[in-house]
């Protein structure tokens, strides 16, 4: 017995800070006096994908555009803490919001293609980015990006077709291109699939699970088996707090929080 044990603890290595590709300490969110998030400490894994859980209002968002610093662009919103990305503090005055949203790709719970080519709308941010030498670089970014999300076969002979055109989880599928294209670490989807059927919501989350290899995916959803389906980790917020982070096997079956179990019973939210 005492082997056995010896063996695991040898052979499983606990998870470190270092292993944190975000690290956030005491972060706090104020909309105006409305105090919307407390104290939020966490550390999301790289190259896997964390699902933000919890009943509506309780600040799932408001986290998820930290880590981009999307809340930057509402007059009201201010951010108190640290998070850090691979260990460079994003809210650092030196940072630039541009430069870091190219790193932390999001993608919104409506897919808002730009009213142009398929085409156009992914090659759009490797050009301002200046990834390209010329144009044959060019195409190879969009071939690649929308290989990457499950695009490329589907519109491979209209690019120049226009991108508002195409069903809405192609899409969707289209702005995880656009999102990909920049070659970003890190990609926040906000209910990726709310505006999408069955069949598409399957598509995203098995592109969700291939991104996984590359990228670290954290992802809002208010559907339980959707966290439980394409997500290692799970955080559950409550009024504002984040009340639990674990496993999302162990969150679905025997959570540490009472307020965990109730809303994953359906008991609130
Ligand atoms: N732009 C804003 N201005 C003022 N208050 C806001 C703003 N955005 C969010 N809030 C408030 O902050 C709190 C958290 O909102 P947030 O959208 O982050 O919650 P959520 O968990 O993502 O909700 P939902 O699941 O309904 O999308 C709520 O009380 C909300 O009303």
């Amino acid at each position: 017995m005492m082997n056995n044990l010896a063996t695991k603890m040898t052979t499983t290595k606990a998870p470190t800070m270092t292993e944190a590709k975000i690290t956030a300490r005491n972060v706090q969110v104020f909309y105006g006096d409305k105090h919307a998030l407390k104290d939020v400490d966490i550390d999301i894994r790289p190259r896997s994908v964390t699902a933000f859980i919890g009943p509506s209002g309780c600040g799932k968002s408001t986290f998820l555009r930290c880590i981009n610093r999307m809340n930057d662009t509402i007059a009201s919103c201010r951010v108190e803490g640290s998070i850090l990305i691979d260990a460079e503090n994003i809210y650092d005055t030196k940072v630039d919001p541009v430069q870091l949203r190219a790193k932390v790709g999001m993608v919104f719970q409506k897919p808002n293609p730009f009213p142009k080519s398929i085409y156009e709308n992914v090659a759009y941010g490797p050009r301002i980015h200046g990834l390209a030498r010329n144009k044959a670089e060019l195409d190879e970014i969009v071939a690649t990006a929308l290989q990457k999300a499950g695009l490329w076969n589907e519109v491979k002979d209209r690019l120049d077709a226009a991108g508002t055109g195409l069903s809405g989880g192609q899409q969707q599928r289209l702005c995880i291109a656009r999102a990909v294209a920049v070659s970003p670490e890190v990609i926040l989807m906000d209910e990726p699939c709310s505006a999408l059927d069955p069949i598409a919501t399957a598509k995203v989350e098995e592109l969700i699970h291939e991104l996984r290899e590359n990228f670290t995916i954290v992802i809002v959803t208010h559907s339980m088996q959707q966290a439980a389906r394409v997500s290692q980790r799970t955080a559950m917020f409550h009024l504002g707090n984040l009340v639990e982070e674990n496993d999302t096997d162990k969150m679905f079956t025997n959570p540490d929080d009472q307020r965990t179990q109730d809303y994953i019973m359906g008991r609130f939210g």
